[in-house]
Formats: C-alpha cells, sequence, structure tokens
C-alpha cells in the first residue's frame, strides 16, 4: 500500500441503488480500524518486530502508518496482506496528519511524548474542532511539554525529552473514551507507568476501552481495570509479536441492514465468536429490529422478513453504529428512542445533528433530544444528502436508498476512511455492478 498520500480523496456525488429483490450474499469485511490503530501503536512502542495479519487499507491506517513512519518507526507495507513493524527510537521534528481520525490524534500524542523532538500534529478542518483538551490537559499534568496553537485542540506540538515520568492522571472522558486508550497505549513506557482516573458523565464506548486493555496484556503489558474508572498500566516492556486483524464489524452494519430491509440474507463470514468489537452488539440491535441471526463456524448470518420494527436502545457502548441503526429506524413501522449518545456530537460531523438534517430533508421526522435521537416513521422521499465527510453518514444514505429511490449522496469517497471500496462492495451486493 502506497501510504506517502494521506489526504482525503476527492469528492464523489454517487446516486444510492434501489434494492429490486431480497440481497442474498456473503460479505468479506476488511480489518477493524480500531485493532489496526492500537495494534500499530502497541508494535512502535514494543521490543522487537511485529506483523499486521488481514491489515486494513485505509485512510485512518494510512495515516497512522504515515505518522508513526514520520516519527521514525518503520513499517513495511508492500505486502498487501501482512504489513511489518520494525520499533525504532520514537523521535522529532515531525509534523503528523491526523486527517480525520480520532485514533489518530487521540492515541500518538502520548506516545510522542516518550520520544525526542517536536511533534506537531494537524489535521482535515473539521478535526480542529474534535475534543481533545482532557488529553492535552492530562499530558501536562504528566509533566509532557504540550504548545497549544490551537487552544482546546488541533493543532497542538508535543516535546519529548526521551521519558516521561508518568504516575495519577485525572480527566473527563465523556465526550471520547479515546483519551483513556490513548494514554493507556503509550504508558508501559512511562517510568512509573499510569493511573488515569475519569471524573464526570459516564465514558462511552466500554468495549473500545476493553479493547485496549485486552491488546496491551496482548502485547506483555500489566493492565488492572478492575476498579469502575480507573484503569492502571505498570510500566514494562512490550515484545513485538504476530497481531491477527478481525473484520470490521462495525462496517458491516450497512450490509447486515441491507438484508433486514430487504426480506435477504447476508453472511459475513470469519464474524468472531468472542471480540471486544463494539459491531458484535449488532447481533442484539437486528434481532429487535426483528431479524433473524445465526453466529456459526461459517459466520453470521442474518435474515429479514422486510419489515422492520422501531426500537428504544441505549447505544453509548456502540456509538459509531449510530447512523446505519438511525437510517433502519427512519425506514421502521413503529417509533425509535437512540440514547446515551450525546458524545456523538464530538465524532467526523456533530452526527446527532447532521442525521436529523439529512432524514429529515427527506420527508423524515427525526428530533434531537438532549443525549440522542426520536425517530418517527414517515415515508420518504429522494433527495441529495450531505455526507459531512462522515464515511458513516454516506453508509446510512445508502442504506435509506436501499429503498427510497434517487437518494443522491454529495460524496461517498469519505467511506475512505475505514473501508475504501464501499461503493464497489454496495454494487456487489446489490447486483447492481457494472
Ligand atoms: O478507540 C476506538 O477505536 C474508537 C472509540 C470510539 O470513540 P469515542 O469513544 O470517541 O466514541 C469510537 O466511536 C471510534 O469509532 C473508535
Ligand atoms: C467515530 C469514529 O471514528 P474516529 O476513530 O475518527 O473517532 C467512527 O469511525 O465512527
Amino acid at each position: 500500500m502506497d501510504v506517502t498520500d494521506t489526504r482525503a480523496p476527492a469528492a464523489q456525488r454517487w446516486r444510492a441503488p434501489v434494492a429490486s429483490d431480497p440481497v442474498n450474499a456473503s460479505v468479506a469485511l476488511p480489518g477493524s480500524k480500531s485493532m489496526m490503530s492500537r495494534a500499530l501503536v502497541l508494535t512502535a512502542a514494543s521490543v522487537g518486530a511485529s506483523s499486521l495479519a488481514s491489515p486494513l487499507h485505509a485512510r485512518d491506517t494510512r495515516l497512522m502508518v504515515a505518522a508513526l513512519q514520520a516519527m521514525g518507526t518503520r513499517v513495511v507495507t508492500a505486502d498487501d496482506a501482512l504489513w511489518l513493524v520494525h520499533p525504532r527510537p520514537l523521535r522529532g521534528p515531525a509534523q503528523i496528519d491526523c486527517g480525520l481520525a480520532g485514533t489518530v490524534m487521540r492515541f500518538l500524542p502520548p506516545l510522542a511524548a516518550t520520544g525526542t523532538g517536536a511533534i506537531t500534529f494537524d489535521g482535515d478542518p473539521h478535526a480542529r474542532t474534535r475534543p481533545m483538551a482532557p488529553l492535552l490537559g492530562a499530558l501536562e499534568d504528566l509533566g509532557v511539554s504540550v504548545e497549544r496553537d490551537g487552544g482546546q485542540g488541533l493543532p497542538f506540538t508535543v516535546t519529548g525529552v526521551g521519558r516521561v515520568t508518568g504516575g495519577e492522571v485525572t480527566l473527563d472522558a465523556s465526550r471520547s473514551s479515546q483519551f483513556i486508550s490513548g494514554l493507556l497505549l503509550a504508558a508501559p513506557e512511562f517510568d512509573r507507568g499510569i493511573v488515569v482516573r475519569h471524573e464526570g458523565p459516564p465514558v462511552p464506548s466500554a468495549p473500545h476501552v476493553r479493547m485496549t486493555v485486552d491488546m496491551l496484556r496482548a502485547a506483555g503489558a500489566a493492565v488492572d481495570d478492575s476498579r469502575r474508572d480507573v484503569w492502571e498500566v505498570e510500566p514494562g516492556r512490550l515484545t513485538g509479536r504476530a497481531w491477527h486483524i478481525e473484520p470490521d464489524l462495525s462496517n458491516a452494519a450497512p450490509f447486515l441492514a441491507a438484508a433486514l430491509l430487504t426480506g435477504g440474507t447476508t453472511v459475513v463470514p470469519g464474524w468472531p465468536y468472542h471480540t471486544s468489537q463494539p459491531g458484535d452488539l449488532l447481533r442484539d440491535v437486528l434481532v429487535e429490529f426483528g431479524g433473524r441471526i445465526a453466529l456459526t463456524d461459517e459466520g453470521l448470518t442474518v435474515r429479514g422478513t422486510g419489515r422492520i420494527k422501531g426500537i428504544d436502545i441505549d447505544l453509548s457502548e456502540a456509538g459509531e453504529l449510530t447512523p446505519v441503526i438511525a437510517a433502519v429506524c427512519a425506514l421502521a413501522e413503529t417509533p425509535s428512542t437512540l440514547r446515551g449518545i450525546a458524545h456523538l456530537r464530538g465524532h467526523e460531523t456533530d452526527r446527532l445533528a447532521a442525521l436529523a438534517a439529512e432524514i429529515n430533508k427527506l420527508g423524515g421526522d427525526v428530533t434531537e433530544t438532549d443525549d440522542g435521537l426520536r425517530i418517527r416513521p414517515r415515508t420518504l422521499r429522494g433527495g441529495l444528502f450531505d455526507t459531512y465527510d462522515d464515511h458513516r453518514m454516506a453508509q446510512a444514505a445508502a442504506v435509506i436508498g436501499l429503498s427510497v429511490p434517487d437518494v443522491e449522496l454529495s460524496d461517498v469517497a469519505c467511506t475512505s476512511k475505514t473501508l475504501p471500496d464501499f461503493p464497489h462492495m454496495w454494487d456487489e451486493l446489490l447486483g447492481t455492478s457494472s
């Protein structure tokens, strides 16, 4: 993979294809963005080389690889199916492009602090508005030099002196679990490790924090997560290892939704029996919508009836599933309430506002609440659906377009953030590829 070009692709308008028949497909999903980001960060901080099997080729991983390379890590991406990472001392000066990737902007500053020299972080225009302040404050509390050109967020410069003392730090991670994950991932390198305490409204995305803890332990770190809202990582050297990246279960959402909505069947091969990916919650959500599921050695099979029941659900553990779930709710027969997702206002775009605005433009009836969305059934019509550079808004629009003719996405190329092949895979699912 050529990792040198980290720019967002040019916008590409796209008319979502309508499903003329029930779908009947097996959809192999590329690797999990979240596992990739963690594996890359951990390998760069390890002693000895590592390999990543079934790596995800997408903008977020290109950004992460390019960033690690800019800090001195050797990453070999010549073999599409197996990437190799040779850790080297991390050092500046370096300019890091975070794009719109939360994992890059939240996971790398703590790691950069363990290196030497000035490492500057910036990203796409909207990335400058994504929450960062609690993480920057925590780094400052740990004695790290942070020059805040952007005030509360990007751009900023972390200047490392080759060591971080570490110790206890308290922060409010209610706006993003990634603040905690970022600190934990770098903490084995800190002289005293770290004790992170969260104080504030609940931390979202619990499975993602568990994924961080699981992967740290797999790399050899000692982590204590037995106390509520407290995470402790002991200092110690991580060891290089072979990582196998699971398929991205959150990116399965639109393909599984297509089975529900068209009364068809979708199989996702390689769906793990046990995983920390929040996308695994789809198994419960799809049943609540009225689908039938089976998890076997063949993968996850989802069968739909074409009729959708509205749901009332707390999505705080799996906020990234919201756009596709909201799209299904907009096509359901009864009202839905999505709760526990106020933090989505700080995602790729303000997803609560964006979903309400775009679904309502198509004739929908969506209202924002303090912490989510209320969605009432309406007959939708075609029209322009703005995707706000957000891969999951594009997926939501494609799902609505399955049964609503003439839904046109302002841009489908933004799906390259985590699934560059999305338009092609969608055509294959529907048998509309030319
Ligand atoms: O750590 C991760 O890989 C992620 C954590 C979550 O972030 P938030 O807690 O900010 O929602 C999730 O939404 C994001 O897609 C990926
Ligand atoms: C919120 C998301 O991404 P990020 O890692 O950029 O926060 C997402 O993929 O839905």
